[in-house]
């Protein structure tokens, strides 16, 4: 029987989804089909009788805003909303700001691949001298984590995405979960996927053919020992999520024009 309703999203588009660039722990605001994704999100959720009792984001903008956008949408606005850096998008090192299609055609689309999906490698780590250190390590909201600013993570693996998610799972969602509450989380690409590979027991090797397109929400019915009744489903129109689906594993290849 279903008792616990949870609802998984990865934000709207922002401007470095769009330029096909990691963008993971820099901050940006969704990109005006974003801003449109995550109204739809809502319109859609609204539409299917969702009533949401809390929400809980990264403390990235993006994932933020989608919050806010689809409460708007769904007129809950009032739903309170807890927000913590271990929501985060994957930390993704050196790579970070860099473009999938260039990464492809100066390392090949298997290394990209390699870096993006699998589950325990972890790209190469972020230093000083990286054009995007200082906007992320200086960062107020970086002050205020329950882990000291130099143990903040430098690249991560989804291993470790996971490793540093579950326990704000276990201690905060889940407690909210049993008490009976209808939750959204609204997260990123990777840290979404972390949790879902953690809910439904998904391989280490298997977690690599997971992904998941900006705005489309992800529902998760799950048991009195929160194990889900049924595999993940998206929402919404099925034919155009696959093609979302298969544009997000397109990233990683070389443009069709560069290709020799
Ligand atoms: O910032 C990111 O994800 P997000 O748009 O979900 O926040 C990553 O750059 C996603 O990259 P990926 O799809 O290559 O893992």
């Amino acid at each position: 029987m279903i008792k616990y309703k949870l609802v998984l999203l990865r934000h709207g588009e922002g401007a470095w989804n769009k330029e096909n660039r990691f963008c993971s722990w820099v901050d940006q605001k969704l990109s005006s089909d974003g801003i449109k994704e995550a109204q739809n999100a809502g319109k859609l959720l609204k539409s299917l009788g969702f009533e949401f009792d809390l929400v809980f984001t990264s403390i990235l903008t993006r994932s933020i805003q989608t919050a806010w956008l689809v409460l708007e949408e769904m007129g809950q606005e009032w739903v309170p909303i807890q927000k913590s850096w271990r929501l985060n998008e994957r930390h993704y090192g050196a790579l970070i700001g860099l473009n999938r299609a260039e990464m492809a055609l100066n390392h090949g689309e298997e290394q990209v691949k390699i870096w993006r999906r699998s589950y325990d490698v972890a790209p190469p780590p972020i230093t000083e001298s990286h054009p995007y250190y200082n906007e992320i390590y200086n960062d107020r909201r970086y002050k205020s984590c329950d882990v000291p600013e130099d143990k903040l993570p430098k690249a991560e693996s989804l291993k470790e995405v996971l490793q540093r998610l579950l326990p704000y799972w276990n201690e905060k969602i889940v407690p909210e979960l049993k008490s009976g509450k209808t939750i959204l989380i609204s997260a990123h690409g990777n840290s979404a996927r972390a949790l879902l590979k953690h809910l439904e027991g998904i391989s280490d090797e298997y977690i690599a053919n997971v992904t998941l397109p900006t705005g489309v929400p992800v529902l998760l019915e799950l048991d009195e020992n929160l194990h889900p009744l049924s595999p993940h489903q998206f929402l919404g129109d099925q034919e155009a999520i696959q093609a979302a689906i298969k544009k997000v594993e397109d990233q990683g290849k070389v443009k069709p024009t560069e290709k020799k």
